[in-house]
């Protein structure tokens, strides 16, 4: 069976400064992949451009063996859920419209409204919050009510991008808990970009690390932490060299 997603030879630059620079990456059905790099490697640059918000120079994405265009395009839309860095919550709904903003263009309002209040108490928000406005809510909330968000249309592919930015390490430890049994659970597959080492060994089937524009390593998680990579062992241990 073909990957859920296939990346060939992917080039982008900006400003004559190559940011990916050949990037070939698969996601496999089901699989969690982790994307780590140091700042401003090109993680969300690569983000974007799978989404189809950055236009690469080259290469390729294909979605279950076709290429990213047309009504497949559309088709690989419908089918992703995306969880971002800041939760991105509309401050003007209240929380449960929030999670079901794409169900109620196609559901009945309280059809809606069930599907949010179910997911909401998947990621462990009780119906109090449902009608709450995001300003109400505190930062783990968000991006539990975020992640609820991202789940509601049941995707096939789910990206998260840095899922616990902000957040105190027990409250990261939760987040990273929850997505990993979402993430089983339902069957999609994930693909996370993140710094953060506590998720990346929390969420990881395989890990991916970018560097200089291209993938650096990337292998099973249970290889990574005896790859022969110096620059990979440094970023996993959080040491430099002089
Ligand atoms: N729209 C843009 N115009 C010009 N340069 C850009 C643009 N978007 C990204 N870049 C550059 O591309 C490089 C990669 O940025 P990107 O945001 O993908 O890094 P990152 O790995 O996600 O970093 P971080 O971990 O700090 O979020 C940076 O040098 C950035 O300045």
């Amino acid at each position: 069976m073909a990957p859920l997603l296939t990346i060939r030879g992917l080039k982008k630059s900006f400003g004559g400064k190559p940011v990916l620079d050949g990037i070939d990456l698969d996601l496999e059905e089901g699989g969690s992949l982790v994307v780590i790099g140091g700042s401003g490697t090109g993680k969300s640059v690569l983000m974007r451009t799978i989404l189809g918000l950055e236009t690469p120079e080259a290469g390729e994405i294909l979605f279950r063996g076709a290429p990213l265009v047309g009504a497949h395009r559309t088709a690989f839309l419908d089918s992703f859920g995306m969880l971002f860095q800041n939760a991105a919550l509309f401050d003007s709904l209240p929380v449960w419209k929030n999670v079901a903003f794409r169900l109620l263009k196609t559901l009945p309002r309280a059809e809606a409204r069930r599907i949010a209040l179910e997911k909401l108490a998947r990621v462990g928000l009780g119906p109090e919050v449902a009608d709450l406005m995001p300003a109400a809510l505190s930062g783990g909330m968000r991006k539990r009510a975020g992640l609820a968000r991202a789940i509601a249309a049941d995707p096939a592919v789910i990206f998260f991008d840095e899922p616990t930015t902000g957040l105190d390490p027990i409250r990261a430890a939760r987040i990273n808990a929850l997505i990993r049994g979402i993430v089983e659970e339902s069957g999609a597959s994930a693909i996370t970009i993140t710094h953060d080492m506590t998720s990346v060994r929390s969420i990881a089937d395989h890990v991916a690390l970018l560097d200089k524009g291209r993938i650096r390593w990337h292998g099973p998680l249970h290889e990574m932490d005896d790859a022969p990579d110096d620059y990979l062992h440094d970023f996993i241990l959080g040491q430099w060299r002089e």
